[in-house]
């Protein structure tokens, strides 16, 4: 079986926000508008916060996905391409977060 990307995913969510299947989350969460799918994005965020300070691993693999999941729903309803944000963590490579918070500082 081929890796599973963030990418495939993407995809997978483009297809169903266009699908007229009332059986599809993403579509049913995106009709809701992107405040909704940002709240949903929070709460995912502090339940895997929660996990992860609970020490609970199996916990915070899933709550890792939603986070995951419910970012590129947020994504797709702000029209940012996920290629833009591997694009930016791409660019990021380049020197390390102390260093990058040192070079703000001096601005
Ligand atoms: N990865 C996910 C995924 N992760 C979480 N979820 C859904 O997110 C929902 C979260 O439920 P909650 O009860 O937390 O939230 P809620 O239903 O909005 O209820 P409230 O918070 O409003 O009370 C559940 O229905 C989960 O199934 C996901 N729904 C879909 N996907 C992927 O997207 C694909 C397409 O899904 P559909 O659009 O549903 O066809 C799926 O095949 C998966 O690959």
């Amino acid at each position: 079986m081929t890796k599973f990307t963030l990418a495939d995913l993407d995809a997978i969510i483009a297809k169903r926000a266009d699908s007229n299947d009332e059986m599809s989350y993403t579509r049913k969460l995106i009709g809701k508008g992107v405040a909704k799918c940002a709240q949903k994005l929070g709460e995912e965020a502090v339940e895997a916060a929660i996990a992860a300070v609970q020490q609970d691993r199996d916990e915070l693999t899933g709550e890792a996905a939603d986070v995951l999941y419910h970012l590129l729903v947020v994504l797709k309803v702000a029209d940012v391409a996920l290629e833009d944000v591997m694009e930016e963590l791409a660019r990021r490579t380049g020197q390390t977060g102390l260093e990058e918070k040192a070079s703000r500082l001096q601005d």
